[in-house]
């Protein structure tokens, strides 16, 4: 295994080589059968277990689990502020040089972390430096010259839409503005991976939206390499490529991000989703019987998992539940161009009889479909 090449330590060769250091592509992330175990006075806590995936150069990548699940800790293996217990993480960066994070050297380690930049819930930012100081402290601290920096912190807030913000201090700052200024800084030697540890969960919805955009603009323009660990699952639909689900620190499912929120295998995945699953508006909820009366029609709830080829054939649903189908209630949205959601329809025209019948014909049509109940027909 290639160990990071040593670049050379002088200010102005830091500066070149951080210039020339402009990833084509981004860095990779092999996690290794990981384990993780931490010693608490109440005994060992086992924060991660048998990690096992590879994050694409280039790629968004998320990791979303609940409260405990190891989301943190397993971010922070990829940098080293955390040690595996078990196995090993290998990040290759742009020039295909590749590093068992574990084994390196504080030498090493620090060479590494060029390579990958980190934002964070808290923003992290120095409250005595104004914004350009805030962005420029890694160069600074590389060695770069005035100069250099101020080249630089001038490219880096014009990327993040802040430079007229440069002489202001973080406390003069939104929130999304002080994230952006962490972003700004993240970047500031040209990393080939980007961490982002709930980048966005201390931010309003549509501040969100605005710094997710931005992330998925620099992971398109600068091609580098973002995983983002979050709960929310907003933020893993909006940008990513694919998204591992983490579990009690064991990663239970693994997908493209319209594959595992289309069609979860998982219970820890269907919880996190539950809060965004078609639950029914209370009137309609009343009204569904669940079994067959008098004047009942049956409703019909077919599933868009996005497996299906093509756009929803709404001709070949009303086709088998013939004359007079209502649509009572229904979604559909599209991640990452798959067509997804629910449709709840009601099927005057299918006898109770027939119901199984038309249910076996629904199912033969892509989507996925079931009988969820009753509903009176003459409503
Ligand atoms: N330094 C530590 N010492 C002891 N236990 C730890 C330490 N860091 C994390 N843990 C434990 O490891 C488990 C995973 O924690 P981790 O912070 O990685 O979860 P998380 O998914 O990031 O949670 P959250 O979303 O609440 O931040 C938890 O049980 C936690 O208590």
């Amino acid at each position: 295994m290639t160990i990071y090449a040593v670049r050379p330590h002088t200010p102005d060769g830091d500066a070149a080589a951080a210039r020339a250091a402009r990833p084509r592509h981004g860095g990779r992330v092999t996690f290794e059968n990981v384990g993780k175990a931490f010693d608490t006075p109440g005994g060992q806590v086992s924060a991660l277990r048998g990690i096992g995936f590879t994050v694409e150069p280039g790629e968004i990548f998320g990791v979303i689990g609940r409260s405990g699940a190891g989301k943190s800790t397993l971010i922070r293996t990829v940098n080293g502020l955390e040690k595996p217990t078990a196995g090993r993480v290998l990040v290759e960066n742009a020039a295909g040089e590749r590093a068992d994070v574990g084994s390196l050297s504080i030498g090493e380690l620090a060479r590494l972390r060029r390579d990958i930049g980190m934002i964070f819930q808290h923003f992290n930012l120095l409250s005595s430096k104004t914004v350009e100081r805030n962005v420029g402290l890694p160069l600074r601290l590389a060695g770069a010259s005035r100069a250099e920096e101020a080249g630089r912190v001038a490219e880096l807030l014009a990327l993040v839409g802040l430079s007229d913000k440069r002489g202001r201090y973080p406390r003069e700052l939104s929130g999304g503005q002080k994230q952006r200024v962490g972003i700004a800084r993240a970047l500031a030697r040209h990393p080939a991976i980007l961490l982002c540890d709930e980048a966005t969960s201390a931010l309003d919805p549509e501040t969100t939206l605005s710094i997710l955009d931005l992330l998925k603009d620099i992971n398109r323009r600068l091609g580098l390499t973002v995983i983002l660990i979050t709960h929310e699952m907003e933020a893993i639909r909006h940008i990513c490529d694919r998204v591992a689900v983490i579990e009690k620190g064991e990663i239970v499912e693994i997908g493209p991000v319209w594959q595992v929120f289309g069609d979860p295998r998982e219970e820890a995945t269907r919880a996190l989703l539950k809060p965004h699953a078609d639950e029914l508006p209370d009137d309609l909820s009343g009204r569904i019987v669940p079994l067959p009366g008098e004047r009942t029609v049956p409703v019909f709830a077919v599933t868009y998992t996005g497996a299906e080829a093509g756009e929803p054939d709404l001709g070949g649903l009303f086709g088998v539940l013939g004359e007079g189908a209502r649509l009572l209630h229904g979604s559909l949205d599209r991640i990452q161009g798959h067509a997804q959601g629910r449709l709840l329809i009601a099927a005057p025209a299918v006898a109770p009889q027939q119901a199984a019948q038309a249910l076996a014909r629904l199912n033969t049509l892509p989507p996925r479909a079931e009988i969820i109940g009753y509903v009176d027909g003459a409503l």
